[in-house]
């Protein structure tokens, strides 16, 4: 077995199994406390909530509390292996709201036989949390499933690899663009990949201004055009007017290429095809499209992102959801809407610009990071990103009226 991977199962395995745990926050070691924590005084806030229940915010944990809940269809780029085996990676999305963003959470594996058993479960709990952040469920229930929640559920109802995804790439593309001297709304851009990363991903783009017609996005069979009769309502609308029809047909001259399908499925030679200084974000986890040693060995005028944490330029929703949901249950928003969503991409992205913290560069293992080919969004570890993000998101919630409670004036300031 190779090091790494025995160092990852002994993480995973050490000191107890699973990386998250409950703790309690109020004193629970005397008769007097257990008779105001349990019976007879518990009543008094059961009796609160059912006569109000936005006393559930003040008198239990649901304000700060979020389900990560997936059935295990799309885990990561490893595909379908069911809602068991997604487990270590939703532990790991709770450990990061709690490590980046101090925000209690709780992974949710639901099996089910058919989209509505899944809707009606989530729906059915919803209640006891503050939001719902949906993790790796596959294009396209993903779509309908997010529809449905959101209009049963009260709370923030968010899918973390189509709008988390999408709000990164959107920062981290922006910057490079910027970098490499390129307008968005001129350059050719290929994706792979048509799930819910992709289209999501792309969506975002073009509301930051680029040109639908001049994306190619691929599935398993190639490019998705206008003849093709095999194909969902969500890639019907990226189907292009095209004579193109392979990776190697729409790579040929183009400016970017967004990866969130699978592992090596571009080739160095495809990357030789790409225009002048292109962009190239690699972004399926754990194994990109192209390595990055690959690709930076094909072209000297490149600029690579994955998603991963061992090279530069980790495009990874890590980067959002984290502080999305701080500032959405800060200002106890309705929905997380447009609004919020392009807060955080211009949060996240003016960040990269600044000067980095000592602390980022200590955790990073570096002696410098300036803004450039190397460093095009900020570091996962930033402690930048949680004001700034959350303050940016919950303002714009308050400015387009999902917000439901008042936010002090110097929040997160
Ligand atoms: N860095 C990041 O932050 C994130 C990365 N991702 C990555 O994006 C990828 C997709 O995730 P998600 O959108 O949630 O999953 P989905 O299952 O919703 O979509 C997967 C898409 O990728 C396509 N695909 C898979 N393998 C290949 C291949 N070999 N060649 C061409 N297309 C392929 C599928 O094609 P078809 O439609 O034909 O089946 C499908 O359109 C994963 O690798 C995931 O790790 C996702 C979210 C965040
Ligand atoms: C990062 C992530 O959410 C994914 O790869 O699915
Ligand atoms: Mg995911």
């Amino acid at each position: 077995m190779s090091d790494f991977r025995q160092q990852a199962l002994d993480y995973h395995a050490n000191p107890k199994p699973g990386k998250i745990a409950i703790q309690l926050t109020t004193s629970a070691e005397t008769a007097d406390d257990l008779s105001l924590a349990y019976s007879p005084g518990v009543a008094e806030p059961v009796r609160e909530i059912a006569a109000n229940p936005d006393d559930a915010y003040k008198y239990t944990a649901k304000g700060n509390l979020v389900a990560v809940i997936t059935n295990g269809t799309a885990i990561l780029g490893l595909g379908n292996l069911g809602p068991l085996a997604s487990k270590p990676v939703m532990e790991g999305k709770a450990l990061l709201f709690k490590r980046f963003a101090d925000i209690d959470s709780i992974d949710i594996e639901v099996k089910h036989r058919t989209t509505e058993e899944f809707i009606d479960t989530v729906a059915n709990i919803a209640d006891t949390f503050g939001g719902i952040n949906l993790e790796d469920i596959k294009a396209p229930e993903c779509f309908e499933i997010e529809k449905a929640l959101i209009a049963r559920c009260n709370i923030p109802v968010f899918h973390d690899d189509q709008h988390g995804t999408a709000i990164v790439t959107a920062a981290g593309m922006i910057n490079a663009l910027d970098i490499q001297g390129k307008d968005i709304a001129e350059v050719i851009i290929v994706c792979m990949g048509a799930g819910a990363a992709a289209i999501a991903c792309m969506e975002l783009l073009i509301s930051c201004g680029a040109q639908r017609e001049k994306i190619y996005m691929l599935d398993r069979k190639g490019v998705i055009h206008t003849r093709r009769d095999d194909i969902n309502e969500y890639k019907q609308r990226f189907a292009n007017n095209t004579d193109k029809r392979t990776l190697q047909d729409a790579i040929n001259g183009a400016d970017v290429f967004v990866g969130v399908s699978g592992p090596n499925v571009l080739a160095a030679d495809d990357v030789k095809l790409m225009a002048d200084n292109p962009i190239i974000f690699a972004c399926s986890n754990p194994d990109p499209e192209i390595k990055p040693e690959l690709a930076h060995a094909a072209r000297q005028d490149l600029i690579m992102a994955t998603g991963r944490s061992d090279y530069p330029n980790q495009v990874n929703n890590v980067l959002c959801f984290p502080f999305i949901f701080r500032g959405a249950l800060d200002a106890r928003a309705s929905v997380i809407n447009e609004a919020m969503k392009v807060a955080a991409v211009h949060a996240i992205r003016e960040i990269a610009k600044e000067e980095v913290p000592q602390s980022v560069l200590t955790a990073s293992g570096v002696e410098s990071l300036e803004f450039g080919t190397e460093y095009i969004i900020p570091k996962p570890m930033d402690p930048r990103l949680l004001p700034r993000v959350a303050r940016a998101v919950a303002l714009a919630a308050v400015e387009t009226g999902v917000a439901r409670v008042e936010l002090p004036e110097n929040y997160m300031l």
